[in-house]
């Protein structure tokens, strides 16, 4: 659970590998993330971030290697044991209920932390501790005051904020997070850049990110993914410096 430099680790991932008929998405992957960081996620579309993030929070099997949350290995745990040990999740494509409001989507979150039993939603928005609950996660967002709108009437940016703050609801101790600026403008982004700063020392953060500015803004240290494998592991100074990424990656997105 401690590493090398005496830092916790909150996730630890050895040797994952995952193959797709021929192709192989993951090859014995291997890293970690340790508590109070931001561990950024990078590589070209098809490098298999997503593959990954699905095996570390139990939506898919991998073939081999093994994953552990907080020094406990959950090879054999499902995605919502995984998710009740304190793994947060926000999703590429949302997960939002888009003719609820916002503050009902906060609740049905909230009441997922406490053990997801099925309740008519008119009696859940009548529990005073779960309304809180998803009320102060919202404030942490911005979005307290577009409490009562509709999901579907928020702006993309907003919808994002919005799943943040009901995987906030779920208290986690750590987040994976899977492209949380996708869509944003350079205010949005802005705007999650600086929450996800405060963010890191409550629950640390695996970060799958395109966005290299806040990749870069954000991260302690970065992994670089190229089909399926990684190819480095470093400080952002390193990440930049490294000529092999230089050339399988960042060389390319600044060819664009
Ligand atoms: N369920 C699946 N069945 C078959 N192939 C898959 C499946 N899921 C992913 N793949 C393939 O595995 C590879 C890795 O995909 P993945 O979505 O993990 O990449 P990614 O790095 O997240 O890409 P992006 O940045 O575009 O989201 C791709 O070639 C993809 O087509």
């Amino acid at each position: 659970m401690t590493d090398p430099t005496g830092a916790k680790q909150v996730l630890e991932v050895r040797d994952l590998s995952k193959s797709f008929g021929a192709l192989q998405a993951s090859k014995n992957i291997s890293l970690d993330l340790r508590a109070g960081e931001i561990h950024a996620l990078i590589g070209p579309n098809g490098a298999g971030k997503s593959t990954l993030i699905k095996q570390i929070s139990g939506e898919l099997r991998p073939d081999s290697g093994s994953v552990s949350l907080l020094g406990h290995p959950v090879d054999n745990l499902s995605r919502v044991a995984r998710a009740r040990m304190g793994l947060g999740r926000t999703f590429q494509i949302s997960a939002l209920a888009m003719d609820f409001t916002v503050l009902q989507n906060a609740v049905l979150g909230a009441l997922g932390a406490r053990g997801g039993v099925f309740r008519f939603l008119g009696n859940v928005m009548r529990d005073k501790a779960l309304v809180a609950q998803a009320e102060q996660a919202l404030e942490r967002v911005g979005l307290l005051s577009d409490a009562k709108r509709r999901t579907a009437d928020l702006s993309h940016g907003q919808r994002r904020q919005l799943e943040v703050a009901v995987a906030l609801t779920l208290q986690p101790r750590l987040f994976l997070m899977d492209e949380p600026m996708a869509g944003l403008g350079a205010g949005g982004s802005q705007a999650l850049t600086g929450f996800l700063n405060t963010l890191r020392h409550e629950a640390p953060i695996l970060l799958v990110e395109h966005d290299m500015d806040a990749v870069f803004a954000l991260a302690d240290r970065i992994s670089v993914l190229v089909y399926g494998e990684v190819i480095a592991t470093g400080t952002t100074d390193e990440i930049r410096n490294n000529a092999e990424v230089r050339r399988a990656y960042l060389g390319e997105e600044e060819a664009v």
